[in-house]
């Protein structure tokens, strides 16, 4: 088995002397700005001033513009969205950038496709959370953490794996697992990860099924109940405990309808498109093509995403959740973090 490294096989000494860098405090910036704060690491985020940079003080952290923070910094995370990445690196970055510095991703993309070449004399190496910023968060201050991933491009100090790994443990990634891999395999399994399955194949999922529902008759509510809402609490089984343990909690009758439904469903020709997809991301063709969208100013992720929320199951949803305080307390816990700043 792989080896998987947890707290105690990591000494955190040598990040304690050093000054880190938080560029961005969206969704994973602001997860490791306090995780690695309350962990005891002298911590300062690198932004614009705007919503984020006023979130970032009012929490107490120490803010400077990116130039500024990546120069008094010996570590660098770059947690900005991957596409404007390119430019603020050559623009604040670059130019501030010491031999023996440390520049740090939490997505392998800029490098994997050289829209970022760093110089020869600085460590360049990733440390990924398999999870969303908001749970790398969250699960840390309930006592928990996200796994990540740790991989090394540039050793230029010789120190760059201990520094590695000591960041992954300020965040909380030693209480779940820490994982050593390389950034081809870091950016190519986590494109396809969030792709087909976890977000693509999730939303294509449910909305196919609600769709189905609704348009055989049934009324909206039940359909959203069924396809998205439990969803969340059928996912929660297989987190605990696998395929096994969510079928232990279902009834027969369900299982039976997995066993014989499912492969209906995902079938060989799903996983020949699946094929598909991987290779778009390892032969560039993905990359390419988000980058020119990006360039062009997204014309085509605009007209998706406006059309997305028009989308019936996010209106009967957004009623529904109305009525759920549980749930509809997370949602504006949610919205206050996305009004404030921009993660
Ligand atoms: N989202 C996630 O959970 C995961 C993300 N990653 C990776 O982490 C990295 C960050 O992603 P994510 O957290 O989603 O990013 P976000 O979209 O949440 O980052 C937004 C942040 O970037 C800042 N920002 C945007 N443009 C600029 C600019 N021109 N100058 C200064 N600051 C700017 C925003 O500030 P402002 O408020 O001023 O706009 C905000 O603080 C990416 O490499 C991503 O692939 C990896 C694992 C999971
Ligand atoms: C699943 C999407 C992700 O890869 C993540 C949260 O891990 C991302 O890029 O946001
Ligand atoms: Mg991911
Ligand atoms: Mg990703």
């Amino acid at each position: 088995m792989t080896k998987v490294l947890y707290n105690n096989n990591i000494n955190e000494e040598v990040l304690q002397s050093k000054k880190i860098a938080i560029i961005g405090y969206g969704s994973q910036g602001h997860a490791h700005a306090l995780n690695l704060k309350e962990s005891g690491f002298d911590v300062v985020v690198g932004l614009r001033q705007g919503r984020s940079w006023d979130k970032a003080v009012e929490d107490g952290v120490d803010v400077k513009s990116v130039a500024e923070a990546s120069q008094e910094a010996d570590v660098i995370m770059i947690l900005l969205p991957d596409e404007y990445q390119p430019s603020i690196y050559k623009e604040a970055i670059e130019p501030n950038l010491e031999a023996g510095n440390a520049l740090v991703f939490a997505h392998g993309f800029n490098i994997h496709f050289n829209q970022i070449v760093p110089p020869a004399d600085v460590d360049v190496f990733l440390v990924a959370p398999k999870g969303p910023g908001h749970l790398v968060r969250r699960t840390y201050e309930e006592g928990a953490g996200v796994p990540a991933l740790y991989g090394i491009f540039q050793d230029a100090t010789g120190q760059a794996t201990d520094v590695a790994l000591a960041y992954a443990k300020g965040i909380g990634a030693g209480r779940a697992g820490i994982l050593q891999t390389t950034f081809q395999e870091e950016t190519e399994t986590d494109l396809f990860g969030e792709q087909a399955v976890l977000c693509g194949g999730t939303s294509a999922l449910v909305k196919a099924g609600f769709e189905t529902l609704v348009e055989a008759g049934y009324q909206p509510e039940v359909a959203y109940f069924e396809c998205l809402h439990e969803l969340k609490l059928i996912v929660d089984l297989l987190y605990e405990g696998g395929l096994e343990n969510m079928r232990h909690s279902i009834s027969d009758t369900a299982e039976w309808g997995d066993f014989m439904s499912g492969p209906r469903i995902v079938d060989e020709d799903t996983k020949a498109r699946m094929k598909d997809v991987l290779s778009d991301i390892q032969t560039g063709k993905f990359a390419q093509g988000w980058i020119l969208e990006n360039q062009a100013n997204r014309p085509r992720y605009s007209a998706i995403k406006t059309a997305e929320s028009q989308h019936q199951i996010e209106k009967v949803g957004r009623e529904l959740r109305e009525l759920m305080p549980f749930v509809k307390q997370k949602a504006i816990n949610k919205k206050e973090v996305v009004s404030n700043d921009t993660n």
